[in-house]
């Protein structure tokens, strides 16, 4: 928003050269130019966050962990942009990424920026709207002064825990209505899967501790609905190519880009389980990428449950 002087760290030397050079992110945003003041560093990450009075984390959710530690002494708040949950550790459940902060770096203030938000669209200016979760009103307050701007609004929202199960679902229920829509199944079909996607995420966070209306909000309703029906969703584009026949190797491998459905789907309905809530959408969907059913069956599973009453 140009409010902010803006340093962006590489942990890859050679994308950090490449990015200086060109003042492109050829690998990731091609054709996107890099705002003249973005600064692109690389080198230790603890010096390049030395003076920031906000660091944000935009890695995958499999990284949170590593880059959680090394930061967990920054004297500023610490935001992430992952979307997931960790895969399980032996015996335990899979965590969520603030409880993965308050494993590791208890001391940080943490907070979350989530919502219906492709990059690539955030990256040409187009408009989009987002939240940022926190338990700390001020890193909400520093993350809507940071962001907000003409093409990006941002909603704040205490509700951590809402945000990131939304966040963490719809990645697994894009990978359904991708799959449903490869199958040439309809439009019914696949505002059946989000509806009733929509009610098992608010069932696990309600037993997680979060509160409803969350779950019609941007993180939940909001990106469900751009994940399960945008072209542009890594988890959606999964199941359009499970459908089209393709191995869950093969289809990962295609994509370039971390598709967080793939590696937490297992992990959501295990902690679902645990906690006693009913997820058969997520269930078919890990059936299907551990290879138990091929992509008719899962569907056929689906449409065979007893009927059921509408209320989540
Ligand atoms: N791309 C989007 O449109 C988008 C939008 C909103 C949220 N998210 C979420 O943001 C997170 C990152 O998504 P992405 O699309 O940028 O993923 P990506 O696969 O493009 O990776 C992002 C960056 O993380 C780096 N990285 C990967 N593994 C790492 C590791 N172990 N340690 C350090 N860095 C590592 C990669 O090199 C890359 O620069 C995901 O959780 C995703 O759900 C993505
Ligand atoms: O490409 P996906 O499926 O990881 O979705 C990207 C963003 O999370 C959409 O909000």
């Amino acid at each position: 928003a140009g409010r902010h002087a803006v340093c962006l760290w590489a942990r890859d030397a050679a994308q950090v050269q490449a990015m200086t050079a060109a003042r492109e992110n050829a690998r990731y945003l091609p054709g996107i130019a890099l705002p003249a003041a973005l600064v692109v560093r690389g080198g230790p990450a603890l010096a390049a966050v030395a003076d920031a009075e906000l660091v944000i984390v935009a890695t995958p959710m499999a990284a949170l962990r590593e880059q959680l530690l090394l930061l967990r002494n920054a004297a500023c708040p610490v935001t992430w942009l992952c979307k997931g949950v960790e895969p399980a550790l032996a015996g335990a459940d899979g965590l969520l990424a603030h409880e993965i902060q308050a494993q590791v770096a208890p001391g940080l203030v943490g907070g979350v920026l989530s919502g219906p938000s492709f990059a690539q669209e955030v990256a040409q200016g187009r408009p989009t709207a987002l939240v940022a979760a926190s338990p700390h009103a001020g890193l909400r307050d520093a993350l809507v002064d940071a962001f907000h701007g003409p093409s990006l609004r941002v909603y704040a929202n205490e509700d951590i825990v809402g945000v990131e199960v939304g966040g963490a679902v719809k990645n697994v229920l894009a990978i359904a209505t991708g799959l449903a829509d490869g199958l040439a199944l309809g439009l019914n079909a696949r505002a059946a899967l989000i509806t009733r996607g929509l009610a098992e995420m608010t069932r696990l966070g309600l037993a997680l501790g979060a509160r409803a209306d969350t779950f019609m909000g941007l993180s939940g309703l909001g990106d469900l609905v751009l994940t399960a029906t945008g072209d542009l969703s890594r988890n959606r584009k999964v199941g359009l190519l499970l459908a089209q026949g393709q191995t869950l190797a093969q289809a990962v491998a295609s994509l370039g880009h971390v598709a967080e459905g793939v590696y937490c789907a297992r992990t959501v309905v295990q902690r679902a389980r645990h906690l006693g809530v009913e997820m058969p959408i997520a269930e078919s969907v890990v059936a299907l990428l551990d290879g138990r059913v091929r992509p008719a069956e899962a569907v056929a599973e689906l449409m065979k449950r007893e009927p059921g009453v509408e209320a989540p």
